[in-house]
């Protein structure tokens, strides 16, 4: 039999929004929508980005979509497997047409030392487990210029100098963040986590990160199984929760 996560009649497609993410949240507020279900919009008018930053995206030239999915089989503390399934399904997608794609943990999507797309997960919880998760995705597809001050901003077509049809990109997308999640659902996650490191953005080199202590020099080792950075440094490992370091260079 084969398996489908993203059914077209689960597509919900807005010419306005203003954040898919909050449309989204809406709709698990008022309806039990399936999982699977996607919304997307050609203009996000207030996009929002991890901590209180705005998601700015040019009309009509990328990928702004929520992904809606019910992991009621994965516990609380292990969300950030979804966090995975999503950040690889999207550099499954990319690699298809760059080298040196590569996940800044916990899940902005980097070319080289550029960023091409950034998630922003929210969960909500039924229990002990998750009942939905709202996965909002910006991908830079098409857009050439960037006026916000976003450290680095890249896209697909000035990567690779041409222009792409948003629809089959979309397609082609949802297929690699499907395939991570049936690997999920498998219970899979050993693989999963193996591939997750080897995408990992300066995994295993020596780099400058500051946390609530100040700057200082050390080295990707790993993420623990909730998730979190583990970084080596001089006087042994440090662990991070989001938000809790920062790479400088
Ligand atoms: O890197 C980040 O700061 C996360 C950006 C997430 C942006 C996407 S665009 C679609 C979805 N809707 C939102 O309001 N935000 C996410």
């Amino acid at each position: 039999m084969n398996r489908c996560l993203f059914y077209p009649n689960l597509l919900i497609r807005k010419s306005e929004l203003h954040s898919t993410n909050d449309f989204a949240l809406g709709l698990i507020k008022t309806q039990k929508p399936s999982g699977g279900t996607v919304v997307l919009t050609l203009s996000q008018t207030k996009g929002r980005g991890q901590r209180t930053n705005v998601w700015e995206s040019e009309s009509g030239k990328n990928l702004t979509i929520s992904i809606i999915l019910t992991p009621e089989f994965l516990p609380i503390p292990h969300q950030f497997q979804i966090s995975c399934v999503i950040s690889l399904g999207v550099y499954d997608y990319l690699s298809e047409y760059l080298e040196d794609v590569s996940i800044k943990w916990p899940n902005d999507i980097y070319v080289g030392n550029e960023k091409i797309a950034g998630i922003l997960i929210e969960h909500s919880i039924m229990g002990s487990t998750l009942s939905h998760s709202i996965c909002g995705l910006g991908l830079n597809i098409n857009q050439i210029k960037f006026i916000s001050d976003a450290p680095n901003p890249t896209s697909l077509a000035i990567k690779t100098h041409k222009e792409y049809d948003l629809d089959k990109e979309l397609t082609k997308l949802l297929r690699c963040i499907e395939n991570r999640y049936f690997q999920l659902e498998d219970e899979k996650s050993e693989e999963q986590e193996r591939d997750y490191l080897k995408a990992m953005y300066w995994m295993n080199e020596t780099h400058l990160f500051s946390d609530e202590l100040g700057e200082f020099e050390g080295e990707i080792v790993g993420i623990t199984e909730y998730g979190q950075l583990r970084v080596r440094a001089n006087k042994g490992e440090r662990i991070y929760n989001f938000k809790e370091v920062s790479f400088i260079r």
